[in-house]
Formats: structure tokens, C-alpha cells, sequence
């Protein structure tokens, strides 16, 4: 295998970060994952500005990364919703295929975090998943730690493994659920890479303080999602 090393196959680069939701904790988790791997980081298409919403700026300040170890959207929308509406509302539209056209180059780890869920469209046609498909990119799956992530994570598991994507792992945020944590990774036949402790107030040092415990300092190789 290219790039595969006696202790087994070469970990990947490029990382996508995807949720079981909106505010699950995907650019925590990202600015985690930037600060431990020293990773860089694109958001390709951020939904919200008119809310603030500007998750780039967030990692940035979080993850303490200069600022060419991040990269510029491919599209940015005022309203807070999926990207397909958003830019429905200012009287356009973007494709799969634009948004990687815009797909940074980098040298080591890159992490990309994807806009809400796995289904949130980007337009009337391309979800999440064809951007993660095409992308062709390990998936992480931010999920929240307490009830009701257990059918919120499978789901998402399912959808992945129907497109045949491969799942590096979930991460759980929130109070920690050991009996969650053991559901998700017996019915979903994946790891649990972390589970991210309520952090109280999330500044710079905190993120510092935690990353390296919680992520390591290079990311693992990926394992298939075992059916
Ligand atoms: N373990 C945690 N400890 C403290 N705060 C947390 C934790 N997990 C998430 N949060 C907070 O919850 C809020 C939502 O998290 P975040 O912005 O990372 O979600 P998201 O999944 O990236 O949302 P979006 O879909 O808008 O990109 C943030 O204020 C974040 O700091
Ligand atoms: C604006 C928000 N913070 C996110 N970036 C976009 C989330 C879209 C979710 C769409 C949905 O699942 O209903
Ligand atoms: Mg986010």
C-alpha cells in the first residue's frame, strides 16, 4: 500500500468533520484537532454570517493558527441555514464540484469541517455526502455525549456506510456517557477517537490545555467501517 509503513497503513492528510447536527461541537472538536495535529483548516461553505457565524475566525482564535494555516470559504451566506436555502435567499446557488475547485492546498494535516449534518443540502440536487464523497477525505463524526445520541449517531453511521465512506471515528462532547460511548462503537463498529469533557468557558488555553491529552499528536490511521 502506498505510503504504508511497518507499523501498518500511512495515516491520512485531509480530515472531514462532519456532526449529527447543528451545534453538536464540530468546530470545537476542529480547533481541537487543528491545535493537536497542528493541522490546517477550511470551512468550505459557512452559513450564518449575519449571525456572526464565521467558524474559521473561531478556529483560528481557538487553535491559535496563523493565518495561513487556514483558508478562505468557498462560499459564504448571510442566513443561517443550510446552504442550499441560503443561497437560494441571495439568488444563487453553488455545486459540488465549485466548492472543491476551491479546495486549499496544503502540506501535513488539513481538517475541513462540513456546514450542520451528513443530509444538509448544499443545493437541489448535492448534500454533505457528495461533498465528503468527492472530497474523498476520512470522516470524523462529532456527536453530542448524552441522550438521544446513540439513534442520532447510527443514523449518521448508516448514512456514511451506505455511500461507502470510511468513518476514522466518532468523538462524543458533552458530560461524559460511558454506556453511549460503548453503544455507539458496538452497533456502529467504529472507534470513539474522544470524548470532550464540558470545557466551561472555551478560550485558546483551555483548547491548549486539553488537545493534546484528547487527540494525541498526530492523527492514527484510518479503519474501515465494519459492517
Ligand atoms: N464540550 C464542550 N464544552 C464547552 N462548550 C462546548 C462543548 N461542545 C460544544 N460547545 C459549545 O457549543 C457551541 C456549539 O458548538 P460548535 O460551534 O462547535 O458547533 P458546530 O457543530 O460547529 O455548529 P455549526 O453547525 O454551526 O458549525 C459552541 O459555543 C461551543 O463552544
Ligand atoms: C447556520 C448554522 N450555524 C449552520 N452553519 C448551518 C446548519 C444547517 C442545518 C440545516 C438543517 O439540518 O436543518
Ligand atoms: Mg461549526
Amino acid at each position: 500500500m502506498p505510503g504504508a509503513t511497518e507499523s501498518g497503513p500511512a495515516a491520512p492528510d485531509t480530515f472531514f468533520v462532519t456532526g449529527t447536527d447543528t451545534g453538536v461541537g464540530k468546530t470545537l472538536v476542529s480547533a481541537l484537532l487543528c491545535r493537536a495535529w497542528n493541522a490546517a483548516y477550511w470551512k468550505p461553505l459557512q452559513t450564518g454570517a449575519a449571525d456572526g457565524d464565521d467558524d474559521t475566525r473561531t478556529v483560528a482564535d481557538l487553535a491559535g493558527l496563523p493565518p495561513q494555516r487556514t483558508f478562505a470559504p468557498a462560499r459564504v451566506y448571510q442566513a443561517p441555514a443550510s446552504p442550499e436555502w441560503a443561497a437560494t435567499l441571495e439568488q444563487t446557488r453553488v455545486g459540488v464540484a465549485e466548492v472543491l475547485a476551491c479546495r486549499p492546498k496544503v502540506t501535513g494535516p488539513l481538517v475541513v469541517e462540513g456546514a450542520g449534518g451528513v443530509l444538509v443540502p448544499v443545493n437541489e440536487r448535492e448534500t454533505m455526502l457528495d461533498l465528503m464523497r468527492d472530497l474523498a477525505a476520512p470522516v470524523i463524526v462529532v456527536a453530542r455525549s448524552g441522550l438521544g445520541t446513540v439513534n442520532h449517531t447510527l443514523l449518521t453511521l448508516e448514512a456514511l456506510s451506505a455511500r461507502g465512506l470510511t468513518v476514522h471515528g466518532v468523538v462524543l462532547s458533552g458530560p461524559p456517557a460511558p454506556h453511549n460511548r460503548a453503544a455507539i462503537e458496538r452497533h456502529g463498529g467504529v472507534r470513539v477517537l474522544a470524548e470532550v469533557p464540558p470545557l466551561g468557558e472555551v478560550t485558546a488555553a483551555r483548547v491548549a490545555q486539553v488537545a493534546p491529552d484528547l487527540f494525541g499528536a498526530r492523527p492514527a490511521a484510518s479503519l474501515a467501517l465494519s459492517s
